[in-house]
């Protein structure tokens, strides 16, 4: 995949298929415009386009994650545009005319039926539709993913992952809401005094949920992992100066040092806590973790899928 940060100068590219938005954590609803411009390129052999406008806040997914979830999805160019000046001012019309047909060459545009762009958000599907007619190009408009009466939105995730309702959050980015990274060394005291674990950082573009112990799956290139993670600072040893992400594999022994993960997070159970002593945090861990093994053999069916 092409992985274009756009700076100033758009990138010129054959005819091909876009999809346009912000497109933070893509969702079961971006998924449908995904979907729609992977048709197409099936259809045409056409490069398939996301164009993401920057959000200028932390994402459900990294930038980096995105990146690596829409070149596994097939997308062939992600351009990340950010928003300045320049391009808040930017007509709707001039947008169409220079950026997606003179720059990128679009054949096909699929957008939700609600998206709206431009300056003073005058860009509509219809508008999208008619230049369409007149400069031969399709605009496919893409009705709403709902939740019930409310639609799926990168907002309404946000508002869940705030609350630590991770059930909710997969439910409505129709995969469960992960972290990936690399397994970093921690201070090593887990491994003598406590419990043996995995350490990450997130990135620092990553939205993350409250502190706290989660109950996940990790997967490594072959194997996959039931845990519990805590996301936090670690306050009983004194505290870190950032946030961590450290993860007890139920029936683990190997090395996984410098090994890429993928943290899944399916269920909050506490927050994070400064205990007394370590005896004290080590008995909490324990429950923890027999509440994780309890939760797994409860929803086999979601867990390793
Ligand atoms: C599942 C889990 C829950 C944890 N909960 C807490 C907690 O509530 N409070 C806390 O201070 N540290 C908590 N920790 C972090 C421990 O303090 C940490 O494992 C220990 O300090 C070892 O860190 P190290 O690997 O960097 O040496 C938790 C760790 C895990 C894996
Ligand atoms: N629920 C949905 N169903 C179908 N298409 C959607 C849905 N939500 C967004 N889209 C479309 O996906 C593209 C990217 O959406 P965008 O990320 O800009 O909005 P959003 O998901 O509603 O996020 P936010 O809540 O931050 O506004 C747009 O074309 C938008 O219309």
């Amino acid at each position: 995949m092409e992985y274009l940060k756009i700076n100033g100068e758009f990138p010129r590219l054959a005819p091909c298929g876009v999809t346009l938005g912000k497109f933070d954590g893509i969702h079961r609803g971006h998924m449908r415009l995904v979907e729609k411009v992977l048709e197409y390129k099936n259809m045409t052999g056409s490069k398939a386009v996301l164009f993401a406008i920057d959000v200028n806040e932390k994402m459900i997914l990294s930038r980096k994650e995105r990146a690596d979830f829409l070149e596994k999805a097939g997308i062939d160019v992600l351009v990340e545009c950010p928003l300045t000046d320049s391009f808040k001012h930017q007509k709707a019309e001039n947008f169409i005319k220079e950026i997606l047909l003179g720059d990128l060459h679009a054949g096909f545009v699929a957008v939700g039926e609600d998206y709206r762009f431009g300056y003073g958000r005058k860009g509509t599907p219809q508008l999208l539709k008619s230049f369409g007619a007149k400069y031969g190009f399709h605009a496919e408009v893409i009705s709403k993913e709902m939740d019930g009466k409310r639609k799926v939105s990168s907002t309404f995730i946000r508002e869940e992952l705030k609350k630590g309702k991770m059930e909710k959050v997969e439910d409505l980015l129709g995969r469960p809401y992960f972290l990936a990274g690399e397994i970093l060394h921690g201070r090593g005291l887990g491994h003598r005094m406590l419990l043996p674990t995995t350490n990450m950082i997130p990135d620092p573009d990553k939205l993350m949920p409250p502190n706290g112990v989660y109950v996940t799956v990790s997967h490594f290139e072959n194997q996959v992992y039931g845990g519990i993670t805590n996301i936090g600072c670690k306050p009983t040893v004194g505290g870190e100066s950032f946030i961590g992400v450290e993860t007890y594999l139920f029936d683990c022994s190997q090395d996984l040092y410098g090994k890429p993960c993928k943290v899944e997070f399916l269920h909050y159970l506490r927050p994070e806590h400064k205990f007394p002593s370590l005896e004290a945090l080590k008995t909490q861990l324990l429950k923890d973790a027999q509440q994780g093994k309890d939760f797994m053999d409860k929803n086999q069916n979601i867990i390793y899928s």
